[in-house]
C-alpha cells in the first residue's frame, strides 16, 4: 500500500500546481453541503453580502462628499442648506455597514455551527469505514498513519477549506465589484493593479505548493513524533519509561526530529516569505503609482473630491482584499493535504465479503486445515507452511512451539483475521471463504493474548462477548462464574456496574490475572459458539484459578471445539491431540501419552517443565 507522492513540478504541471490549491474544494464543498444544505447556503449568501457591500461602501462615500461639496457650495451661496440630500447617503451608508456587519456574524455563526456538524459527520465516516477493513490494513504502517491523521483534525479541516474557498471567492467579489467602479476612473488602472498582484499569488501558489509536498514526504518522522508523544505521555507506557529512565533518552531523539523538521520548515519559510514581500512590493507600487495617479487627477479637477474618496478607499481594500487572498491560497493547501489524506483513506478498497453460507457442506466435520501455509503481506519467510489438521466437534486441541513459531497466526487464520495464502481451511466441510462472516464469527469464541481492556463497566466487559445480549445480568453473571470471575466483581463497590480502568472518574483498576478472568468470562459469553479459540488463557493467573479453569473447561467440552496454545504443558497435557509448532511447522503430532512415548521434543519440554517443578 505504497501511497503516491505527488511528483515536483516541472513545466508542463506547473499550472496545475498553481490549481492544485482548489483540488479538492469541490469535495469539501460537497461534504459541507451533504452536512446541511441550510448552512452552507447561509454562509454562500453572507460570502456574496460580505463580498459586494464593502463596493457599495465606497460608492456611497463617494456621494457623499460630492453630495457634502455640493451642499458646502449651497450655503455660500444661499446661506441655507437641504440636510436630507447629504444626510440620505450617511444613513445608507451606516446601513451597509450595519449590514457587513450582520454577514460577518452570519458567517462566523454558521462557520462554527457547521465545524461541529461535519466534525462529527466525518469522524463518523471515518469509524464506519474503519469497521470494514481488514487487520492486514490495520498492521500497514502508512495506513495506520492516515487513518490516525484523518482522525486527529476531522472537526476543523473540511470547513476550513471550504471557509478558505468561500474567503477567496468574496475577496474576489470584492476585487471585482472594486474593479468595476475602478473601470470608469481607467482600464489601464485595474491592468495595473493586476500585473502587479499576479507574482505574488504565483509566488504564494509555489510555496504553498512546495510547504505541501514538503508535509507529505517527512510524514515518516511525524509519525515517529507522535508515537514518542504516545510513549511519553500515557498511563499505559509511563510506568516503564520513568522506571527506566527513558524520559531523557527519548525526549532527545523527539527534540531532534523536531530540529531536523524546523530546518526544513526554516529554510522554506524563509524563501517563501522573501519572495512574498519583494513580490508584493511589485503590487504595492503597482496600488501606489494608481493612488498618486488618481491624486494627480483629482488636483488638476479631472476627479470630484467624492470620487477620490472613493478610489483612495478601493485601493486600499483592495490591497487588504488581496492580502487576505494569499492568506486564504496559503491555508488551502494545507487543508489539501489533509483532504487528500482523508479521501485516500476513505477510498481505501475494501475486501469483498465473499461468503453466504450460514451451514457446511457436511455439518458436524469440524475444522480441518489442508496443507495451509501463509505470509504475512510484505514479510519474506511465511510464518506457517503446510499445515494440516482435523479438529472434530468435541475435541480438543492444543498447540505448543517455540515464541514466533506461528501459533498466533494460525488462530488468526482460523478466525478469518487473515486469509491463507495458499490451501484452504474448511468449517464443516466448506471453505472459510464461503462462510458468511458473521456467521462464522458467531461460532467462534475468542480469547487472544492481548485482549481488549475496554474501559467500560466491568458487566459490559462482560457482554462485549456477545453484542445480543451486550446488557443483560444474568448472562454476564452466568459467564463470570465460569471465567472466575464472579468472586472479586461481588467485591468491587458497584458490582456488575462498576467502571473499570483509569480513564474514568471512579475507574477501578484490575491485576493482571483478574483481566484475564473478565476476557475469559468474555470468551463464555458467546453462548452460541462451538469453537473456542484460549490463546494463553491463563498465563496470569495463579495456580488455582488455572486448575479451576481447565476442570471446568473439560466439563463444559460437549460437542464444542477447543483450541488452546499455551506454554505451559501441565495445561496442555489434557488435550486430545497436541501440535508441536516449529518455524511455521509441525514438527509432532499426538496426544499426550504418544507424544512422550515418541520421546521427541515435546518429551524433552515435558521432562524440563517438570524438572523446574521438582
Ligand atoms: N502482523 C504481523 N505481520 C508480520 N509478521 C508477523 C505478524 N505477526 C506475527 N508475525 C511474525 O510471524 C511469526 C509467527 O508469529 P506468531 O505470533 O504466530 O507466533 P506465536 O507462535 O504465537 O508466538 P508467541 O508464543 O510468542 O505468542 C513470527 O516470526 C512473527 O514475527
Amino acid at each position: 500500500m505504497r501511497r503516491a507522492v505527488p511528483a515536483p513540478p516541472t513545466n508542463g504541471n506547473r499550472l496545475s500546481a498553481f490549481f492544485g490549491v482548489f483540488r479538492y474544494s469541490h469535495r469539501a464543498l460537497a461534504l459541507v453541503w451533504q452536512t446541511s444544505r441550510s448552512l452552507t447556503l447561509g454562509l454562500a449568501l453572507c460570502t456574496l453580502v460580505a463580498g459586494v457591500l464593502p463596493a457599495v461602501a465606497a460608492w456611497l462615500g463617494q456621494l457623499i462628499v460630492d453630495a457634502v461639496v455640493a451642499a458646502m457650495a449651497q450655503h455660500g451661496e444661499t446661506g441655507s442648506v437641504a440636510w436630507w440630500p447629504v444626510l440620505r447617503y450617511v444613513l445608507a451608508e451606516a446601513g451597509v455597514i450595519a449590514a457587513i456587519a450582520l454577514a460577518q456574524r452570519g458567517l462566523s455563526a454558521q462557520q462554527s455551527l457547521l465545524r461541529a456538524l461535519l466534525g462529527q459527520k466525518v469522524n463518523v465516516m471515518i469509524l464506519e469505514k474503519a469497521g470494514t477493513l481488514t487487520l492486514a490494513q490495520f498492521e500497514d504502517s502508512e495506513f495506520y498513519d492516515k487513518l490516525t491523521r484523518a482522525r486527529r483534525e476531522a472537526s476543523i479541516r473540511p470547513l476550513g477549506l471550504v471557509n478558505k474557498t468561500f474567503s477567496l471567492a468574496q475577496n474576489a467579489i470584492s476585487l471585482v465589484s472594486f474593479g468595476v467602479l475602478l473601470v470608469q476612473f481607467s482600464p489601464w488602472a485595474i491592468l495595473i493593479l493586476v500585473i502587479g498582484a499576479l507574482p505574488v499569488f504565483v509566488s504564494e501558489a509555489k510555496f504553498s505548493g512546495d510547504a505541501f509536498r514538503l508535509f507529505r514526504w517527512r510524514s515518516p518522522q511525524t509519525r515517529m513524533q507522535m508515537y514518542l508523544e504516545t510513549v511519553l505521555a500515557r498511563e499505559d507506557s509511563i510506568k516503564e519509561v520513568k522506571l527506566f529512565g527513558l524520559e531523557p533518552l527519548l525526549l532527545d531523539r523527539y527534540r531532534r526530529i523536531f530540529d531536523t523538521l524546523y530546518g526544513e520548515d526554516r529554510r522554506l519559510t524563509l524563501r517563501r516569505e522573501t519572495w512574498g514581500f519583494l513580490l508584493g512590493l511589485l503590487g504595492t507600487l503597482a496600488f501606489y503609482g494608481a493612488y498618486a495617479w488618481v491624486v494627480v487627477e483629482t488636483v488638476t479637477g479631472q476627479l470630484t473630491l467624492g470620487e477620490m474618496t472613493m478610489y483612495l478607499m478601493v485601493f486600499k481594500q483592495g490591497q487588504a482584499a488581496l492580502s487576505a487572498s494569499l492568506t486564504s491560497i496559503s491555508g488551502m493547501y494545507e487543508d489539501n493535504l489533509y483532504l487528500s489524506n482523508l479521501y485516500e483513506y476513505l477510498e481505501q478498497p475494501v475486501d469483498a465479503e465473499t461468503g453466504t453460507r450460514t451451514a457446511g457442506a457436511r455439518p458436524g466435520d469440524g475444522i480441518r486445515f489442508e496443507n495451509v501455509s501463509f505470509t504475512y503481506p510484505g514479510a519474506e519467510t511465511p510464518a506457517l507452511s503446510g499445515i494440516s489438521l482435523h479438529l472434530r466437534p468435541g475435541g480438543s486441541l492444543a498447540l505448543v512451539g517455540a515464541n514466533g513459531s506461528g501459533k498466533t497466526t494460525l488462530i488468526k487464520l482460523l478466525t478469518r483475521l487473515y486469509a491463507p495464502s495458499e490451501g484452504r481451511i474448511l468449517l464443516d466441510g466448506s471453505d472459510l471463504r464461503d462462510w458468511d462472516v458473521q456467521a462464522l464469527r458467531r461460532r467462534t469464541g475468542v480469547i487472544f493474548q492481548d485482549f481488549v481492556r475496554y474501559q467500560l463497566k466491568v458487566g459490559e466487559n462482560l457482554g462485549a462477548g456477545d453484542v445480543t445480549a451486550f446488557a443483560d445480568e444474568a448472562r454476564w453473571q452466568e459467564a463470570a462464574r465460569r471465567g472466575l470471575a464472579d468472586d472479586f466483581i461481588a467485591d468491587m463497590p458497584g458490582g456488575y456496574h462498576t467502571q473499570l480502568g483509569r480513564w474514568f472518574k471512579g475507574g477501578q483498576e484490575l491485576s493482571g490475572g483478574q483481566w484475564q478472568k473478565i476476557a475469559l468470562s468474555r470468551a463464555y459469553m458467546r453462548e452460541s459458539a462451538d469453537i473456542l479459540v484460549l490463546d494463553e488463557p491463563t498465563a496470569a493467573m495463579d495456580a488455582a484459578a488455572e486448575a479451576a479453569v481447565f476442570t471446568d473447561f473439560r466439563e463444559h467440552r460437549h460437542d464444542k471445539m477447543t483450541i488452546l496454545i499455551s506454554h505451559r504443558f501441565s495445561t496442555v497435557r489434557a488435550a486430545d491431540q497436541i501440535l508441536v509448532v516449529e518455524g511455521g511447522r509441525i514438527l509432532e503430532r499426538g496426544d499426550h501419552d504418544s507424544l512422550m512415548a515418541a520421546d521427541g521434543r515435546y518429551a524433552r519440554l515435558f521432562r524440563l517443565q517438570a524438572k523446574g517443578y521438582r
